[in-house]
């Protein structure tokens, strides 16, 4: 049933629909594509030289290559302007990148205007299939490396992928450029193989139908966009089958797919294919003799925290005021105070992620608010969060693995050309993560999607994915919350013993009782300053603090 022409378009579809699935995995939304794909396969057709002098398959290579060197200059030109763009923004502006580049192409005399260029066929299947297997290949190898986690650690939540140390400028950009070149390497192979290059042909239903087909296919498995392709490039198939010719329904089911899809099925057609699940390596943990852990800690009385005067306002809010503060290697740190007293802000402005508006922050030798997120990070900050901010579609042990950015080694390119070296290290990650799990106790849940673990499981995992990054500095935000007695217990033990380890901790807990039995000092914070520091007993017996604390939230606090 199927003509010669179909099995290139499910192959040519499937090419555009990955330069979708390229940004799509890392949480971006790009309708840039058509664009990049117009003005290659325009520059390519005119500069490539002629099948008649080189032969078929060199002149093709040389235009593919034009193609793609194109496609990715001009993803770098509007993705440094545009990274920063977030969601529906990023859309608007990369489809109006795409229409000016259409109005320009029209109207330029090199271009052939409206009419477009004619272009010799030289695209074969079996070409074009080639072509569709390197660029799955490229996917598939980048599914499980270091480069395709942190990817989808973004596109999860960038916040998080940020305090875990992962570059998310740099990598969004990458994926950009991927998306570029991908949609560069399409506009060649669609001119080479129907003859005639039009202006008409790289509009904005051609964005829909590559967007539609890698969302229908499944923007979470790599095999994702060609099985969205060999749908959509079916139904055309089957209309004639049955004799139904009218060309408007493949346009309007792939609109009702995308419709349904993102409605029931929010995987695509990929996710209805049985998954193989990463074998676990949580036995071999034991194994992490030392593993990527390496890191020398601040000695004891060396300085990790420096704090002067800090303060922050959120508009007329002094959420922080006057903030002095010297933690020391090893020092266990509780911040307590009332709600709303200003703990939360002041971490975030230790890890980096909110900006003081007053006074000056050292942390381990970094200036937080000057230096990067995840240059903080990688100084050895690592941090949890009030409210869980797992990557949740990702299971327990990748959420962990990702934590491990900064100490592993990146695999994709070895991944690539099957290096044993890669495996090595993907299986020596694999193997820290499942230790990081099992000093938390969440060996049994490696496998588990972050999203179904209890609140419990979900704040111990938090806490296991920010020690699998060696840091010398660990931020807990309420990490007791939703655990019981028991619970709680374990989890002092366990913070006493990374103290031990030379850690430097920064407890925010509401548990009064765990922060008295945990921390060798305690700072606490009323309306945004300290109002009283000191060892549990002088907190205990502070008159202020008393007054403040119990006068506020009594219940909640003695629990
Ligand atoms: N992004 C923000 N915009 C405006 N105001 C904010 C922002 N973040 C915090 N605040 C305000 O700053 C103050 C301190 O908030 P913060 O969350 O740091 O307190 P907290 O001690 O961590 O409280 P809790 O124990 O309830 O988490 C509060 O008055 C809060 O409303």
């Amino acid at each position: 049933m199927f003509t010669e022409s179909t099995f290139v378009f499910i192959a040519l579809g499937a090419i555009f629909a990955y330069s979708f699935y390229a940004v799509l995995v890392a949480g971006q939304l790009s309708l840039g594509q058509a664009g990049f794909a117009s003005i290659a396969g325009f520059t390519a057709a005119s500069l490539a030289p002629s099948p008649d002098d080189v032969g078929d398959l060199p002149a093709l290579l040389i235009a593919i290559v034009i193609g793609m060197a194109v496609g990715a200059l001009t993803a770098v030109v509007l993705g440094l302007p545009t990274m920063r763009l977030r969601g529906v923004f990023l859309a608007i502006a990369t489809l109006a990148f795409a229409e000016a580049i259409r109005i320009l192409i029209i109207n330029m005399d090199w271009t052939g205007g409206a009419q477009g260029m004619s272009v010799p066929k030289v695209v074969e299947p079996w070409m074009a299939w080639v072509i569709l297997a390197v660029v799955a290949y490229w996917f598939w190898r980048q599914a499980n490396s270091r480069y395709g986690r942190a990817l989808e650690a973004i596109r999860e939540d960038e916040l998080a992928a940020r305090a875990m140390g992962i570059d998310v400028g740099g990598h969004r950009l990458s994926a950009f450029v991927t998306a570029g070149t991908l949609a560069g390497l399409y506009g060649v192979l669609w001119a080479y193989f129907v003859r005639l290059l039009a202006p008409e042909d790289f509009g904005f239903s051609k964005a829909i139908d590559g967007l539609v087909t890698a969302v229908v296919g499944g923007s979470t498995a790599f095999f994702g966009p060609l099985l969205g392709s060999v749908f959509l490039e079916m139904v055309p198939e089957v209309q004639r089958a049955i004799g139904i010719e009218a060309g408007w329904i493949r346009p309007f089911l792939a609109g009702l797919l995308m419709l349904l899809v993102i409605l029931f099925l929010p995987g695509g057609i990929a996710s209805l294919l049985p998954r193989r699940s990463r074998k676990l390596v949580a036995a071999t943990a034991a194994a992490d003799a030392g593993g990527l852990s390496q890191r020398a800690h601040p000695a004891t009385g060396e300085t990790v925290v420096k704090l002067v005067g800090l303060g922050k306002d959120y508009g007329g809010v002094h959420a922080n005021k006057d903030i002095n503060l010297h933690v020391t290697g090893g020092e266990v740190i509780g911040l307590i105070g009332p709600n709303g007293a200003g703990k939360t802000t002041l971490v975030n402005m230790i890890s980096g992620l909110a900006r003081s508006t007053s006074g000056t922050a050292e942390v381990l030798g970094l200036q937080p608010g000057k230096a990067a997120v995840h240059k903080i990070a990688a100084a050895g900050v690592s941090r949890t969060f009030q409210h869980s901010k797992l990557f949740a579609r990702l299971s327990a042990l990748e959420n962990v693995m990702v934590g491990g950015h900064l100490v592993s080694k990146p695999t994709f390119l070895r991944r690539l050309l099957w290096l044993p070296s890669a495996r090595h290290d993907e299986r020596q990650l694999m193997v820290h993560a499942a230790a990081c799990l099992e000093r938390v106790g969440l060996t049994d849940k490696a496998g588990t999607k972050a999203s179904a673990l209890s609140y419990g499981d979900q704040r111990r995992l938090e806490i296991a994915r920010a020690l699998a990054s060696d840091p010398s500095l660990l931020i807990l935000d309420e990490p007791a919350a939703g655990m019981n007695h028991v619970e709680a217990d374990a989890l002092s033990d366990l913070i006493s013993s990374l103290a031990q380890d030379g850690l430097t901790i920064l407890l925010i807990e509401h548990n009064v009782g765990m922060v008295m039995k945990t921390c060798s000092r305690i700072v606490v914070l009323n309306f945004g300053q300290v109002i009283a520091t000191g060892t549990p007993d002088e907190i205990a017996n502070n008159p202020a603090v008393v007054e403040a604390y119990l006068g506020s939230s009594e219940s909640e606090d003695a629990s």
